[in-house]
């Protein structure tokens, strides 16, 4: 149930069943009926005026049937068409003859004295911004205060981006069909759409053999068998061993995130290393987390020598410059999985990039006229020429510090990057999307607005690399450490601090634990 099929694969989805032998028309119906359901539950009694607000195309005759059955079951309904009803075609031309009272113009009077709007105007076939007249019914539509219900997506929403085209209705929920699209979940869809129901309409399941869809929204189902439990008898190694770097003495706290988060998520052991005074610091605020005086790329190349330390986090205040260039490059050299976060990437952010740089990258910069390997594509050459896998945790301002502006929506932007890089990334934000160099691509959908907060992003880091420590697949681990850090926040609820991730996670890790198949604990 997690595949996301775009607007194209939908409509492809809709032409397999049709091809399958069940009529369109019947699509429509059930497709119209999933709305009257739903638009039933946002009423306040059968004396509710609603406003079925039709457009063109077959959103528009979904529209239509909602219509009909809300009014069979007593509701005021009024219909009111964008367009001229002779130009509808095919299916929704059907609907709309099948609606027995006057179709009125769709204009912003439509919706004076009416209690609920249906919002049927565009869905899957939005091929342009809206303009004009339908702008401005939407903007009225958005104006007047009223709960709306959305057909499939709300109109001016891109389904496959989620990106608002010209304007965009906001609904208070949103019904589609089948499976969602990504545009339910990027943002700023994911906002427009309010809650959403995905209805069944007899699109049969095998459609999916044949669409392959490489894109899902994050749940355990995705990674759960690749999560490795402790088992009877394990050794504490057989756990992993997960390696933080820490910056220097006034930036430690991220790497004490990192590794109170890479701890939490199972790795056997943890070790913090850095320069003398930062370890010294370290030492006196840690426990069960080990601390190592190792620095410069030549000791880490040393340290990492040896393979049980097989995960290797640096980023989280590092700090920007040649030295954090010099420990990357020196940790990729090495057989462990490697996590990138922060400055580790900003350190190889893209002289040409004429965006929002980091302040301390410009520094680094106009230090070093000549930058040496601190490029992105020496940093894709390292990674690509290494075995072990890499995960990159960008948030939008590294990401584009490293692959500039890219086109197309946040899934293919990722889905580049992956390739690009040969790392997997997690482009993080509200809608956090976790990509594969060879194109699996995820959208996390579980993360609260307070997540976004200092030092949440080096605790997801810590956890990646704990996962990691744990021998799971790197696409598998980003995709669960996202979903656990999310899940973690919204279990804390309001008031989180990043300190407090960490401590919550073995709570969201005990119900994982509980609700797995029984023989494989
Ligand atoms: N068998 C099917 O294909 C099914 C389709 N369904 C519904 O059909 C919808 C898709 O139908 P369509 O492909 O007809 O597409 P839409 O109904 O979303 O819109 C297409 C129409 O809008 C016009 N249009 C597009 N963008 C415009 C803009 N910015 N300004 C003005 N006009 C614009 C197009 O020229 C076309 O006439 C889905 O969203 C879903 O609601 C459901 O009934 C389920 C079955
Ligand atoms: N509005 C939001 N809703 C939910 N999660 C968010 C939101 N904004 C950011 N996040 C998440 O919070 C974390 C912030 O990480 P990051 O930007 O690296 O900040 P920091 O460096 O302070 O840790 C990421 O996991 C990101 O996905
Ligand atoms: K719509």
């Amino acid at each position: 149930m997690n595949e996301l099929l775009t607007p194209a694969e939908t409509g492809e989805a809709d032409r397999l069943t049709e091809a399958g032998g069940t009529p369109g028309l019947d699509l429509m119906a059930r497709a119209g009926k999933a709305v009257a359901d739903v638009a039933a539950l946002m009423t306040r009694g059968p004396d509710t005026r609603i406003a079925v607000l039709c457009g063109p195309g077959n959103n528009g005759g979904d529209g239509f049937v909602a219509a009909r059955l809300l009014r069979n079951v007593g509701f005021d309904v009024r219909v009111f068409l964008l367009g001229d009803k002779s130009a509808l075609k095919g299916d929704a031309a059907e609907m709309a003859r099948r609606w027995p009272l006057p179709i009125r113009a769709a204009t912003p009077d439509a919706l004076q004295s009416m209690y609920l709007v249906i919002d049927a105007l565009f869905g899957a076939g939005l091929s342009r911004p809206i303009e004009g007249d339908a702008a401005e019914l939407v903007e009225a539509v958005n104006a007047s205060g009223l709960p709306v219900l959305a057909v499939d997506v709300p109109s001016g929403v891109d389904g496959a981006s989620g990106e608002v085209r010209g304007v965009a209705i906001k609904a208070r929920r949103t019904v589609t069909f089948f499976r969602k699209k990504p545009g339910h979940l990027l943002m700023p869809g994911r906002d427009l759409c309010g809650e959403v129901t995905v209805a069944d309409i007899g699109i049969p399941e095998s459609v999916l053999e044949t669409l392959k869809p490489r894109l899902h929204e994050n749940a355990p189902g995705i990674w759960i068998s690749d999560f490795n439990w402790p088992t009877d008898g394990g050794h504490k190694y057989d756990r992993g061993h997960a390696v933080i770097v820490s910056g220097p003495a006034l930036q430690t706290g991220a790497a004490r995130l990192g590794a109170r988060g890479a701890l939490r998520a199972g790795a056997g052991v943890v070790t913090i290393v850095g320069n003398s005074t930062a370890t010294a610091i370290i030492a006196t605020q840690v426990t069960s987390i080990m601390v190592r005086s190792v620095s410069g790329a030549k000791a880490l190349s040393e340290f990492l020598r040896d393979q049980r330390r097989n995960a290797v986090l640096i980023g989280p205040g590092a700090s920007v410059g040649p030295d954090t260039v010099a420990d990357v490059l020196a940790i990729l050299k090495s057989s462990a999985s490697v996590v990138l976060d922060a400055d580790a990437l900003t350190s190889f952010a893209d002289p040409e990039d004429d965006g929002d740089r980091a302040e301390a990258s410009m520094g680094f910069l106009a230090r070093n006229g000549d930058r040496g390997p601190a490029q992105p594509s020496t940093l894709f050459a390292a990674i690509k020429g290494r075995q072990a896998p890499v995960v990159m945790t960008p948030h939008e301002g590294e990401f584009k510090r490293l692959f500039g502006e890219l086109p197309g929506s946040k899934v293919e932007r990722a889905r580049t990057a992956a390739e690009q890089s040969g790392a997997v990334i997690i482009l993080k934000g509200t809608d956090t999307v976790i990509a594969a160099p060879d194109g699996r691509a995820i959208i996390n959908s579980n993360a609260p607005s307070w997540l976004a907060t200092a030092g949440s992003g080096d605790v997801l880091a810590g956890i990646v690399t704990g996962l990691l420590a744990q021998r799971m697949p790197a696409f598998e681990a980003a995709s669960a450490a996202v979903w656990l850090h999310g899940e973690a926040a919204s279990a804390f609820g309001i008031g989180l601090i990043a300190e407090d991730l960490p401590d919550v996670l073995p709570k969201v890790l005990q119900k994982l634990y509980a609700e797995k198949p029984r023989g494989r604990r």
